[in-house]
């Protein structure tokens, strides 16, 4: 396996790429917290560039007045084979190889601008640049913006806390190995870079001591109290370093020469000699290569269950939260479909049981019905006075012979009339209940639960077809009755002869209520009336019953069995007409909820592809 560190270094990338890095505040866990680092932190001025260039052996930052590192540099070093040719890559320019350093230092700036803008801003989304080269050891380390007292011209009021607290974001997470940077030319009670380190890590477990500019030290003073641990004692021994003075620089003297002016100081010093094998970059490099090495190999186990927890905390959440919305409109309306399947699914529960529903419209043709036409007023209306008029009224000036014809067929259609009101009836309360049930399964569609407006006009939809139904339903009910009316049982009324003349003239009769005592003619007459009422009464009867079972059949042939086959499609219809905009607002989350499953998304991917990383490296071990 390639070192651990280039391990770590893919997870970075993959960190930065996927929006989880050390500046971020996000609500959701973090893998880059949980991924040793080392942050460069020091004042402005102290050498912290200088510092980086040695290590890397390569003059590639931008130098300048004022605050130049504006964003954070996760510089990641990677050693190759001896003779192999030295590049740089950025991470935001992938498969652009930079050969030129001076391009590399170029592109450094620019790309602070592009986050930035020109107004010298900061911003604490990284910049990842991985250097390949024989001459580095496996290493990381993030340039922060140099602390700073006051802010320059140009510059926001508020830059001197901002990057303080940009700087603090980084290295407060115990994860972050911090090296101190502080010039030995200046009191060590000062350094912003040791009061910020003793801040955040007061045991001092993870803070590297760097002094730079010991050569610029005055004459007759060295700076063996501070490295020796005797004015400010640390965990780890302080390492001295010499930089390229700005002379070197404006001399252009090449990194490798300075490295090794570096080396001889250190050697021929008669303050620092007898420290020479622990002192200047090279040393700091391997040391700290070393260090992270073996704190990363140690942290490994962690890192694996902090990826395995939250892939499976995040997949949860996904699962909660629901599949993203697709951007297509063929997607879309695959979509909107597939819920409104599951909406006419369990709207068909409500009808064939399994789940309430079907049971009410069984109770209205069981009871409802059956009860509203016991409470119709034929009594009324097939009274002995109603009875005379309707027959005499019909007979006209002629008064009928045998049988008043006219005067039955009135009575019986005035009797029909009334099974109106109770039909309309079945039918209204059916609706009501359909409507109900439309309802109560777009709620209870879990589906549909993310997409309020999808919700609202699938009801309308669904209503409309109701209504559609409804209308259909009425005319089919009313013309049943109408059909009543239109042609009598032909049958009815020759049994009623048949049985009057074997009977001998018996009347059937309509209650079985004692009749009052009457003379002869009222007698004739009123037997004569009583019997029409009788038999009308009788068709009546005959003519409900048929009606209490045919009503129920047109209902639910024209509104249940419609409402299952066809309730939808209507919508259907719109669906396959309607414009990508228009399915992209049925279809329109609330906005947090999509940010959300985005975040959630993304932390997953970067997970996966840790995990992905660590296994490919386990599996070459
Ligand atoms: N003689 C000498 N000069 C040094 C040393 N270290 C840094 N310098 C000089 O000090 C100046 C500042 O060094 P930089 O490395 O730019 O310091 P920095 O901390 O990165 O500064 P900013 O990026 O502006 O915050 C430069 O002119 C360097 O040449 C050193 O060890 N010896």
């Amino acid at each position: 396996m390639d070192s651990v560190i280039g391990l770590v270094n893919r997870m970075q990338r993959a960190c930065t790429g996927l929006g989880d890095y050390g500046g971020g505040n996000n609500a959701l866990s973090s893998l880059w917290e949980a991924l040793p680092s080392v942050a460069v932190v020091g004042g402005q001025s102290s050498g912290k560039s200088s510092v980086l260039e040695s290590i890397v052996g390569r003059d590639f930052l931008p130098r300048g007045s004022g605050i130049v590192t504006r964003r954070p540099l996760v510089l990641q070093l990677q050693k190759t084979e001896n003779g192999t040719e030295e590049y740089a890559e950025f991470l935001h320019l992938t498969n652009k190889k930079f050969t030129d350093f001076s391009l590399v230092c170029k592109e450094i700036q620019d790309e602070t601008d592009r986050i930035t803008g020109k107004n010298k801003q900061i911003s604490p989304v990284p910049i990842h640049l991985s250097i390949f080269s024989p001459n580095v050891v496996n290493l990381t380390l993030i340039d922060l913006p140099g602390l700073t007292k006051v802010a320059v011209e140009g510059q926001p009021e508020t830059i001197v806390e901002d990057i303080e607290s940009m700087v603090r974001s980084y290295v407060a997470k115990p994860n972050c190995l911090i090296l101190a940077i502080s010039p030995a030319n200046q009191d060590i009670a000062t350094s912003d870079a040791i009061e910020l380190a003793k801040e955040v890590d007061p045991t001092g477990d993870r803070t590297f001591g760097v002094l730079t500019k010991l050569d610029l030290m005055d004459r007759g003073t060295n700076a063996l109290d501070v490295i020796e641990g005797k004015s400010y004692r640390m965990q780890y021994p302080w390492v001295g370093v010499v930089n390229r003075s700005q002379a070197d620089i404006n001399k252009n003297i090449d990194m490798m020469l300075a490295r090794r002016k570096e080396r001889e100081y250190f050697e021929t010093s008669p303050d620092y000699g007898h420290l020479a094998s622990k002192m200047g970059s090279e040393y700091l490099a391997k040391m700290l290569s070393k260090l992270l090495e073996s704190i990363i190999k140690a942290r490994i186990p962690n890192i694996i269950s902090l990826i395995t927890k939250s892939i499976e905390e995040l997949e949860t959440e996904l699962d909660r939260l629901g599949r993203p919305v697709a951007i297509d409109a063929g997607a879309q309306i695959y979509t909107i479909l597939g819920m409104c399947r599951a909406f006419e699914r369990i709207f068909k529960e409500h009808l064939d049981g399994g789940r309430p529903g079907g049971a009410r419209i069984y109770g209205i043709f069981d009871n409802q019905l059956p009860a509203a036409i016991k409470k119709l007023p034929f009594d009324r209306h097939l009274s002995l006075q109603s009875v005379k008029r309707i027959v005499s009224e019909s007979d006209g000036y002629q008064p009928h012979l045998i049988a008043p014809e006219l005067g039955y067929r009135r009575l019986i259609e005035g009797s029909l009339n009334h099974f109106r009101g109770p039909a309309e009836a079945s039918v209204n309360a059916v609706h009501f209940i359909l409507k109900e049930l439309v309802r109560k399964s777009i709620a209870e569609t879990e589906e549909l639960t993310r997409f309020p407006s999808l919700q609202i006009e699938l009801a309308d939809a669904a209503n409309s077809s109701l209504e559609m139904f409804r209308e259909e339903s009425m005319k089919s009910v009313l013309r049943l009755v109408d059909m009543e009316s239109s042609y009598l049982t032909v049958e009815f009324f020759r049994k009623l002869h048949v049985m009057e003349t074997t009977q001998g003239n018996q009347t059937p009769s309509l209650s079985s209520q004692p009749q009052p005592p009457m003379t002869t003619t009222e007698q004739y007459g009123e037997g004569q009336f009583r019997k029409i009422a009788s038999n009308v009464a009788a068709y009546i009867n005959m003519v409900s019953d048929t009606l209490v079972k045919t009503i129920p059949k047109a209902v639910v042939h024209c509104q249940v069995r419609q409402a299952k086959l066809a309730l939808l499609n209507h919508f259907y219809t719109q669906m396959s007409q309607s414009q990508g905009k228009h399915l992209g607002q049925l279809l329109d989350e609330n906005p947090a909820l999509m940010e959300r499953r985005l975040q959630c998304a993304k932390r997953l991917e970067l997970y996966k592809k840790a995990r992905d990383e660590i296994d490919a490296a386990v599996w070459v071990r």
